[in-house]
């Protein structure tokens, strides 16, 4: 194989500049806290301001820390899929399951669920060897009917796309992307899929399947399964077989994939633990009907971009070269539709691409939830400590003879879909998608990679999958409040990264997964560093040493080399400059939004005091709002708690450096002031579109007034409050 790899790899010439400077910025910081500890001795006034600013400046230490794990060695690879004819025959291709998981028809509409599902139906895979299975959380008639639709009309799409070498083969990308060819296969086609969209769309809103809408007594009597006691809650499993893999055939006479819908048991009295619930369920249906060695697993709104992807998969898969322990191929989330500058930071560069490349680099990236190729084998205990499942059809090595319709293979199907199937069993714990946290996907990753699990990070140029991004700033943050309370979960548990995580994969691999597990403890130093400066310029305190104190030059060599040093990571990786501004603006006000709410919220479930659950991001599309996102406005419009923090350091920042001015112009001791001017600067610059919310907009995306009032008050609270520790 040596002529033509099916992949190679290369590291980064950064590599060397950046250990370097890890070295130079390390002392620094001892520098740092040798200041804070003088600082602390010498003084006896202002004891919490220079505990405050100690402690931040401890957790940005460590988050530095473990930012370095990342930048030790990172690599970029590439897959050689023109090669693999070398190495194996297209008939000798593992067969591959894909799973889809949707939660709810109203906020994840079932047509763009189809339109993920149609585009990895129609990959470049010898086709027979392809399985989907749809998991529906949300136990909706609307999304079955939405599938059976879908099964149709892909008899016409499958042949189409591989006639005419489509490359978006989703089809709403397709005709979004492509609107001005009018050959008559293209029209009809079009049609087609309009048709079957309208249907789709007007059922949703009917809200049921009217009966003009079934074609058959087969149909109609899996449509009768929502009895009138189902609820979304509460209900049996319910399994459709909608393509039979050589039963059913496209319209040219081709085998088509398998095309399963499964809603799994839900009962009140079990707990069903969301996605890696879904997800631990598809890996057992999926294991009675098809088993296949190679499993993708995609989120609703993840269609397939490129047809090749699978490919790029198997020339890591079918590599023997790559260590027996070799467990996923992630391809990184990216995003269709968002606006020129990313005002929300929604791209998350650094968590999806510069971070991951790092992780390559040593054992391989984390998993993050879709996009994602595994080896089933994986799920089943280590690379050399197999954990057998209960029952012998479940094991990853079990050849199923049986057709996937036949009623022997649907009675096992609906057995493992029980909601009391995983009683006293080692699914969630050792088997499978891992239970205790609500990003499923971050505790996964790292439980495999604990075992021992390599992985490998493929990002072809161009993006393999595309996902919807949220288009206001309520979700968005919200989103990331939810993945702060799942990291939490795991910072807690006895699985914490830097104790377990570090024994079990080395000290490099444990800070990578612990940069995660504290990414909320940045709501610490933002919090602080947005309040302390500006508190202390009205105080008429100092903050910060003077500008003709030579000290000063540490913290701004500390705050400028971090700084670079990010926008570098960005741009080197091929971001835009406006969009790491955006980048950075986003990271501070997650942190005193998404992190602390996120923060308080864990602190309130492990009192007891309440409980939290998965809240689904929305795909839906709203008009207005979305003009607006389109422009680059930022969308506040609703009275969430999540906008009072940022609001209230906005102002706070404002009013402080308002009042720094004027004492600077009455007294001329510019020098005196500088740092706590710049850092109230640096706060005011990224709180634009705060201002421009709360003052100068009129449209339903303004800052509620009662968010602003509440702030305003909270301003002169924090204020007199400081006027007690303050001396
Ligand atoms: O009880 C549930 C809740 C969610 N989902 C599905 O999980 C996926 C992700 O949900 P989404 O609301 O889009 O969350 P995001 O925050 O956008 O998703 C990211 O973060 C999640 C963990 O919080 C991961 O599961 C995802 O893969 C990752 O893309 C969607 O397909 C949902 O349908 C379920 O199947 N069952
Ligand atoms: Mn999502």
């Amino acid at each position: 194989m040596g002529e033509n790899p099916l992949h190679t790899l290369k590291r980064l010439r950064r590599t060397t500049p950046n250990r370097v400077f890890a070295l130079l910025y390390m002392c620094a910081l001892i520098a740092l806290f040798y200041h804070h500890t003088i600082t602390l001795l010498h003084s006896n006034t202002n004891t919490i301001l220079h505990l405050s600013m100690l402690l931040s400046d401890a957790i940005l230490a460590f988050m530095w820390a473990t930012t370095q794990a990342f930048r030790y060695r990172p690599i970029h690879r590439e897959a050689h899929p023109e090669n693999l004819k070398n190495v194996v025959h297209k008939n000798d291709y593992p067969a591959l399951d894909v799973f889809i998981c949707t939660a709810d028809p109203y906020k994840e509409p079932p047509i763009g669920v189809v339109n993920t599902a149609l585009s990895v139906m129609a990959y470049e895979y010898p086709t027979e060897k392809i399985s989907v299975y749809v998991s529906d959380d949300g136990g909706s008639v609307l999304t079955l009917f939405a599938f059976t639709e879908a099964a149709r009309f892909a008899k016409h799409w499958l042949p189409f796309c591989k006639e005419n070498m489509i490359m978006e083969r989703s089809p709403e990308a397709y005709f979004r992307s492509k609107h001005s060819n009018f050959s008559e296969e293209y029209r009809n086609i079009k049609i087609l899929y309009e048709d079957m969209k309208e249907k789709v769309e007007s059922v949703l809103v009917r809200g049921s399947v009217g009966d003009e809408y079934i074609r058959s007594e087969h149909e109609r009597g899996a449509f009768e399964k929502w009895s009138p006691g189902f609820t979304r809650n509460n209900h049996p499993t319910v399994i459709q077989v909608l393509l039979e893999s050589c039963k059913d055939k496209d319209i040219g006479g081709h085998c088509m994939p398998n095309l399963v819908y499964i809603s799994r048991e839900k009962s009140k009295a079990s707990p069903h633990k969301f996605k890696a619930g879904a997800l631990n369920v598809l890996l057992r249906v999926s294991a009675t009907m098809t088993n296949a060695p190679v499993i993708l697993t995609q989120d609703c709104d993840m269609y397939s971009n490129d047809p090749k992807t699978t490919l790029r998969a198997l020339c890591y898969f079918l590599d023997p070269t790559l260590s027996p322990e070799f467990g996923y191929v992630q391809f990184p989330q990216r995003f269709h539709g968002i606006n020129k500058n990313d005002i929300y930071g929604s791209e998350l560069k650094r968590l999806f691409e510069i971070n991951s490349i790092g992780m390559d680099g040593l054992n391989g990236p984390n998993y993050v939830g879709t996009g994602c190729f595994f080896s089933r084998r994986a799920f089943f205990g280590g690379p050399s400590s197999f954990v057998s499942p209960e029952i012998q059809e479940l094991s990853p090595n079990n050849v199923v003879i049986q057709n996937t319709g036949s009623d022997a293979v649907l009675t096992m199907a609906h057995r493992v879909a029980d909601c009391n199937y995983e009683q006293g069993t080692n699914w969630g714990s050792k088997m499978g998608f891992r239970y205790g946290s609500l990003v499923e996907d971050y505790y996964t990753g790292y439980r495999l990679q604990c075992e021992g699990w390599k992985s490998v990070f493929c990002n072809p140029d161009r993006p393999a999958f595309l996902g919807d991004v949220p288009i206001n700033l309520n979700d968005a943050l919200s989103q990331t409040k939810r993945w702060a309370i799942g990291l939490l979960e795991v910072t807690f548990s006895k699985y914490n990264p830097v104790t377990f995580g570090t024994k079990s994969m080395g000290i490099l691999m444990g800070l990578s997964y612990a940069h995660y597990a504290f990414w909320p403890a940045w709501a610490v130093p933002i919090t602080l560093y947005g309040l302390f400066p500006p508190l202390a310029l009205l105080g008429q305190v100092s903050a910060f040493p003077k500008i003709s104190d030579p000290w000063f030059y540490l913290y701004a060599f500390l705050f400028l080399g971090a700084y670079v040093q990010d926008f570098l990571d960005f741009v080197l990786e091929g971001g835009m400059i406006q969009r790491w501004c955006n980048d950075q603006r986003m990271w501070n006000i997650r942190g005193i939004s998404s992190y602390l709410f996120g923060a308080a919220e864990f602190a309130f479930q492990s009192l007891g005091i309440s409980a939290f659950g998965f809240n689904i991001t929305n795909k839906v599309m709203d008009d207005e709002q979305n003009k607006k996102y389109e422009k680059g406005l930022f969308e506040f419009g609703v009275s969430s708690p999540l906008f009072l923090p940022m609001t209230t350091i906005a102002i706070l920042n404002l009013v402080a450096f308002v009042v720094g001015l004027i004492t600077i112009t009455r007294d001329g001791n510019f020098g005196a002031v500088f740092a706590e001017m710049f850092m109230c600067g640096y706060v005011m610059v990224n709180s634009w579109p705060i201002y421009e919310a709360v003052a100068l907009r009129t449209d339903r995306g303004r800052m509620p007034t009662t968010i602003t009032l509440v702030s305003t008050l909270l301003v002169l609270i924090l204020y007199l409050a400081s006027s007690f520790i303050l001396t």
